[in-house]
């Protein structure tokens, strides 16, 4: 087993008091809380996560791995990593990658800082991989690193799209049951062609559900399961809770999940999964909560948030420029108006007031133009001492297609 680099044992926020949140996110991360993630605090390494990422994205017929393919410039597996770290109470993520890609693996985690990552060579199949994931966790494994969880969740590492709360529905169900699973209903209807290629049955579509990730298991079920499965299982076998039934005899809790949670398999998944990104990013809220004891300063947190979350950074108008004709070349606005958030950092101790306001004045311009092309330009204009001060209080105003963030210690 290859560890990754040295990630920490805490959660994946940007920082204690700040966090880049939607509201379901929100809204999962309160009820985690209040259910799972309390009870998972006290007890280390409760759950862990093991994500197959070896495959060769065949269907996708490119040639690098769908799982590296960029989104934005950002390799769809970072995504799903975020995904995953950003769940404070899943303790250990193992990715499984073939030893080919196992320096472009690292070259991520480093690039986007993914913590609480362990790596181990992926297998042939997608089964292979997820065996050796188990195994890192496994107690009977010699020179095992980590500590096995109680329950652990499987995810395929091509579904960037998973939330906390079909997380913690697995998993929570898998505590009680043994094993669980993110089902959805079936789109087309399954049916059986006869040798000749004709149809021999069809099945009652509304009987049926499409079985996808994630799932979460007890850790004893599910390696046992793969502990006592057949070759031919291991070859040619592409459902996780059929092994627990089939082996470990348990019969997994079913767990309705979102459209979202579908896998990058086709090209056209790319194009679906960058649009999504995109809406996600449009309704990404930034909580900016009491900084009174915060030794950092908020500035700076943000700054980092903006770059990990948003992965948004324009430090002078020429860019915003550059990013507004490429959305007016792209036709995007033909078809929806297109938002646009130009983010800059002002020093207050450098930086005079005069020269703020003349930034603001000039997005404003900005703004009214864009808007004649159907994008909305906003602005967010962060003023913050970069030194020595702690901030105590924060002014936000919000002003014609544009928000100013503005805080400083004397304000009040
Ligand atoms: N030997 C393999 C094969 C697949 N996977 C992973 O299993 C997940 C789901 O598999 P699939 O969508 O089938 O991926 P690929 O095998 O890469 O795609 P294809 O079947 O089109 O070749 C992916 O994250 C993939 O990287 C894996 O870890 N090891
Ligand atoms: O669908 C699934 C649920 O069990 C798995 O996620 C898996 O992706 C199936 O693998 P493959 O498409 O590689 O055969």
């Amino acid at each position: 087993m290859e560890l990754g680099p040295p990630g920490g044992s805490g959660p994946a926020e940007p920082g204690p008091r700040l966090r880049g949140l939607r509201g379901a996110d929100a809204a999962a991360s309160a009820s985690s809380l209040s259910r799972f993630g309390a009870e998972a605090g006290c007890r280390a390494s409760a759950v862990a996560a093991v994500l197959p990422a070896g495959g060769s994205g065949e269907r996708m017929g490119v040639p690098t791995p769908k799982q590296f393919c960029p989104i934005l410039e950002r390799p769809l597996i970072s995504y799903t990593l975020q995904a995953l770290e950003r769940v404070s109470w899943i303790k250990d993520i193992i990715v499984a990658v073939t030893r080919e890609n196992m320096e472009t693996m690292k070259g991520i985690i480093q690039r986007y800082q993914h913590k609480r990552i362990s790596l181990v060579e992926a297998g042939v199949t997608r089964h292979r991989s997820i065996f050796n994931g188990l195994k890192a966790l496994a107690e009977d494994q010699p020179n095992c690193r980590l500590s096995k969880p109680e329950v652990v969740i499987i995810h395929d590492a091509v579904r960037p799209f998973v939330e906390e709360d079909v997380l913690l529905k697995v998993v929570t169900a898998a505590q009680e049951h043994g094993a669980s699973g993110a089902i959805r209903p079936l789109v087309s209807t399954v049916i059986s062609p006869s040798a000749d290629s004709c149809l021999d049955h069809s099945l009652e579509r509304a009987r049926y559900r499409a079985s996808e990730m994630p799932q979460a298991f007890l850790f004893d079920v599910i390696y046992d399961a793969y502990q006592q499965c057949s070759d031919y299982d291991l070859e040619f076998g592409t459902e996780c809770l059929h092994l627990a039934l089939k082996y470990s005899h348990i019969k997994a809790k079913l767990v309705e999940g979102s459209p979202d949670l579908w896998k990058v398999t086709y090209k056209r998944d790319l194009y679906a999964a960058e649009s999504i990104i995109k809406e996600r990013i449009s309704q990404k809220v930034c909580v900016v909560m009491d900084t009174k004891e915060d030794e950092e300063h908020v500035g700076h947190c943000l700054e980092e948030m903006l770059k990990t979350e948003l992965n948004v950074m324009t430090s002078d108008f020429e860019e915003t420029q550059r990013l507004l004709n490429m959305v007016e070349e792209s036709n995007l606005s033909i078809l929806y108006p297109v938002v646009v958030i130009s983010v800059h950092f002002l020093d207050y101790e450098s930086v005079p007031l005069g020269q703020k306001m003349e930034k603001v004045m000039q997005i404003r311009e900005f703004a009214k133009e864009a808007k004649k092309r159907n994008i909305l330009l906003s602005g967010l204009l962060i003023y913050f001492p970069q030194v020595g001060k702690n901030i105590d209080k924060i002014v936000c105003s919000v002003d014609y297609s544009f928000f100013f963030f503005w805080w400083e210690p004397d304000f009040f």
